[in-house]
């Protein structure tokens, strides 16, 4: 069964007349409107038939519940009946995915959320409403696309976790669910089935809902750096920001009540000149898990996106990946008002590590996440996919940078003429990109200082960006001239004295042999 909005191909990018002023203001942007999953970068899975669960359910025509209700052996463990082996056939009642029996539900414009959906029937609690269909895409992906549509300035975030290798993606194709709006105090919620050897995900009644109310589930995210949002879904227990009950959120942000309100004030970044040096600051910067280079050369920004799974017996919640629909700048001072919200009991905790690998200690990299705050939700208390390097027990990073080779005098003692020139030529382009890096700090120095000074101010992305790439070029630079001079002690000759060559000519004390 169809809602009747789903059977409009209003919304489908591929069937969308040409867009008018009106019709954007009438219509959320266009998407290509799917009912299943669309998989991206592998095929469905073939079902097996050692792996098909076949239940004991007899249908008995006086009782429908009989064919799969609730006491199904399969539904009770969230598996669909497969439609050739279940002993019901036609009458079974356990293939709501597969038959999309999804409830009424109807679009609808919010007042600051974007678009929104809303039950168009009276929902009974435990309904099955609607699946969350998208792109089933890799975790690599997801970071990949995260940043992408970052770069192309989407306000809407329609990424959710399926697991800690997949996500599913619907900002280009999706069904209806992907208008379902964040709630902190929800109606409804996301259940994981398993349907025909696939996970699903599909959005489901928590209580009932009564016609015209609108949907809404916990996105279950955790804030770990970035801008904070604010959560607009008006609930007496909302918590504020979007990610605020997350323990990223409450460990940077100080809070207190004063009568009726709240105030949070966000960690003061602390300023060190002794850590201005620009080679220091890439160091700290460059811990080599946060920054990725792909094969294009270009940075990954999208790091910060990070995903996990709520799980529950039976039931499983997903995470969504959100992307802030407006980031919320904490006017010049640092303290800001946030309605007064009730503390939750039930707070999750995250590991550690997204703490430290989040710290906003360095300016340039909490920026440079801030730009990423889209994806700065840690959804769920899932693990936290990628290990960072520990800073040494002193809280200072490993400072690489302290063994310097003499590139010219390394040459010197080679044999020969082309792996002399080689190294030298590498020589040179690390010193270029050395001085590059240097006047690009001096360019940007003045934005850095007024972001350490005042951590609300951004330092725009072109000039983070601009930044990383200098500090890319010039440990790539340094790597190469590293590895050539690795490799041209390791297999050519070094230059041995020449018994009769005058002494006059070469110094023969510049002729050393060093044991490398
Ligand atoms: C999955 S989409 C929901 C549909 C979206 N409103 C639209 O117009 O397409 C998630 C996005 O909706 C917005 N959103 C959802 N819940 C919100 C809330 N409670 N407060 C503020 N924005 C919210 C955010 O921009 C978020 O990235």
């Amino acid at each position: 069964m169809y809602s009747s909005e789903e059977m409009i191909p209003l919304f489908s990018s591929s069937s969308m007349d040409p867009p008018s002023q009106q019709r954007e203001e009438e219509q959320p942007p266009p998407y290509e409107h799917i009912h299943q999953n669309d998989f991206f970068h592998r095929k469905h899975k073939k079902q097996k038939e050692e792996d098909i669960a076949v239940c004991v359910c007899k249908y008995d025509p006086s009782n429908p519940e009989s064919a799969c209700g609730e006491r199904c052996l399969n539904v009770l463990t969230s598996t669909e009946c497969t439609p050739e082996f279940c002993p019901c056939g036609v009458f079974c009642k356990n293939q709501r995915f597969q038959k999309c029996e999804y409830a009424k539900t109807k679009l609808f414009k919010t007042e600051g959320r974007g678009w929104g959906l809303l039950a168009d029937e009276n929902i009974k609690a435990g309904q099955f409403i609607i699946e969350y269909c998208g792109e089933v895409i890799s975790w690599k992906e997801a970071r990949r696309r995260s940043h992408t549509y970052e770069i192309q300035g989407l306000k809407d975030a329609y990424i959710i976790c399926l697991n800690a290798a997949e996500s599913i993606d619907a900002t280009v194709k999706g069904s209806h669910a992907r208008f379902i709006n964040h709630s902190c105090q929800p109606n409804c919620e996301t259940r994981k089935w398993n349907v025909l050897g696939e996970i699903r995900v599909g959005i489901f009644a928590k209580q009932d809902i009564s016609i015209g109310t609108e949907l809404a589930y916990d996105y279950n995210f955790e804030w770990y750096g970035g801008n904070k949002v604010r959560c607009l879904c008006g609930a007496a227990s909302c918590s504020g920001f979007l990610g605020a009950k997350s323990r990223g959120f409450q460990e940077d942000t100080y809070l207190w009540e004063d009568d009726d309100d709240r105030y949070s004030v966000e960690k003061i970044p602390l300023y060190d000149s002794a850590e201005d040096e620009p080679f220091t600051k890439l160091l700290k910067s460059m811990d080599s898990s946060e920054l990725e280079i792909d094969a294009n050369g270009k940075n990954d920004f999208a790091m910060a996106l990070s995903v996990g799974v709520k799980s529950e017996p039976l039931l499983e919640s997903t995470s969504l990946v959100v992307q802030p629909p407006e980031s919320v700048p904490m006017e010049g001072v640092v303290v800001n008002i946030v309605p007064k919200t009730e503390e939750n009991e039930d707070t999750k905790l995250y590991s550690q590590d997204t703490q430290q690998a989040f710290s906003q200690k360095n300016a340039m990299i909490s920026r440079i996440k801030s730009n990423s705050a889209c994806r700065n939700y840690h959804i769920g208390p899932g693990p936290v996919p990628r290990k960072r390097s520990q800073p040494y027990s002193n809280g200072k990073l490993k400072n690489l940078a302290q063994k310097q080779v003499d590139a010219k005098h390394v040459a010197q003692l080679l044999a020969s003429k082309e792996a002399q020139e080689e190294i030298l030529r590498n020589e040179e382009m690390k010193r270029e990109a050395t001085s590059q890096l240097s006047s690009l700090y001096d360019e940007i120095r003045p934005a850095i200082e007024e972001h350490e000074r005042d951590n609300q101010d951004s330092v725009a992305t072109s000039v983070a960006e601009k930044w990383i790439e200098a500090c890319c070029l010039k440990l790539k630079t340094e790597f190469d001239m590293y590895s050539s001079i690795i490799k041209n002690v390791a297999c050519t000759p070094r230059r041995t004295l020449d018994p009769v060559k005058p002494s006059g000519g070469d110094n023969p004390s510049d002729v050393k042999y060093l044991g490398f």
